[in-house]
């Protein structure tokens, strides 16, 4: 067995167990069963998610720690919605019962369901094993029917180790080019859902979300870039999240012509990896905002994997180490590294002139 083996196999069976309960609730919205009010149907598919994917990790590997973005706080007041949450939790299993076994099994009580989620409430940090968990990225997308993403990542140490990452609303296909569209309305059309996923040293790989667990992935590549004013680069649908203006910027330096594709969550990170973008842009909107290490920790390891460099506005690796956000970094840069550097001066061009 190859190193991480068990932790991989665990994280994507977790992740697509996840992934049917956001699907789940997007339905019910859609039908209406979930109140429209905007925040409900998120808040139950980002605990009902967390809730499953530490309860595998607990029951698998007990002394992790987890990073979660959620906790349960509010749920232990509100016994409507942490209803509606077990309703889901209790019921979202995998198809196939070896699989479910390798989870651990059910969550088993309301009160399990509810620490499980507070069990996300780990600091940080560079010691040990510690798992960064964002159960739903792309919150704005996932309310739209467009990209989001379950995310999951094993750091040892400070370092990404195992990254995976669950975009239900991707193209299985791997070629398939990246459509202006997108992030919207993509939600259940034929052929969607994809698991990426990489283990540090040892390459990443893709495969329907559907059968995760069942075989193995195709490796992923990124594209190489022979004329970068050829190059797609994605950014994220919110104007808040990151500078359209200085990407815009930047895309201008280097003479791209083609318009951003604009996508929420990590999907990003999983569109370049495949070589179906080129470069991911996220400049900063505010001097203060800090990244939080759940939107990052698995999508920099895949891209690693696939022959990316991922790091900050001024050239540095991300840092996982600082605790739960990315404190010591500013904005994300990725690309294939054949082109890494001359993007990475044209960022710096565009932002020295600020
Ligand atoms: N001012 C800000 N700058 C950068 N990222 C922000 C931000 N405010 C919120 N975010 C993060 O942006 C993530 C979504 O990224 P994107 O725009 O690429 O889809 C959110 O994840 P969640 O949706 O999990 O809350 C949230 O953590
Ligand atoms: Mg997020
Ligand atoms: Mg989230
Ligand atoms: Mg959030």
């Amino acid at each position: 067995m190859s190193i991480y083996s068990k932790e991989l196999e665990v994280a994507e069976l977790a992740v697509q167990r996840a992934s049917i309960l956001t699907k789940k609730v997007f339905h019910e919205k859609a039908k209406g069963t979930v109140s429209k009010d905007d925040k409900s149907p998120v808040t139950i598919g980002d605990f009902g998610a967390q809730a499953l994917i530490i309860q595998a990790i607990k029951k698998n590997f007990p002394n992790d720690e987890v990073v979660g973005e959620e906790e349960a706080s509010t749920l232990r007041d509100d016994h409507k919605l942490r209803d509606q949450i077990w309703a889901l939790v209790e019921g979202t299993k995998l198809a196939d019962a070896e699989a479910e076994k390798v989870l651990g099994g059910p969550v088993e009580s309301v009160e399990a369901m509810l620490d499980a989620i507070d069990a996300g409430n780990s600091a940080g940090g560079s010691r040990g094993r510690i798992w960064a968990l964002d159960p739903i990225d792309g919150t704005k997308g996932f309310l739209r029917g467009g990209q989001y993403a379950v995310c999951l990542a094993l750091m040892v140490d400070g370092d990404v180790k195992v990254g995976v990452l669950g975009c239900p609303n991707l193209p299985i296909d791997d070629s398939a080019p990246l459509a202006a569209d997108a992030g919207v309305d993509q939600t259940d059309a034929e052929g969607k859902g994809v698991l990426f996923s990489a283990v540090s040293g040892q390459g990443a790989v893709s495969r329907p979300l559907g059968t995760a667990g069942l075989g193995k992935g195709q490796p992923i590549h990124m594209k190489p870039v022979n004329d970068i004013t050829q190059a797609t680069f994605c950014e994220s649908v919110e104007a808040g999240h990151s500078s359209h203006g200085d990407q815009h910027a930047i895309a201008l330096k280097l003479r791209i012509s083609k318009p951003s594709v604009r996508m929420d969550s990590q999907a990003k990170y999983g569109s370049i990896a495949r070589g179906a973008g080129d470069i991911y842009l996220r400049l900063p909107t505010s001097a203060t905002y800090q990244e939080k290490i759940w939107d990052h920790a698995a999508g920099d390891l895949i891209v690693r994997e696939a022959g990316g460099q991922v790091t900050d506005t001024l050239g540095r690796r991300l840092d996982f180490s600082k605790g739960r956000t990315l404190a010591e970094n500013k904005g994300v840069v990725a690309a294939p590294i054949a082109v890494h550097d001359h993007v990475l001066e044209a960022v710096k061009e565009v932002l020295s002139k600020k």
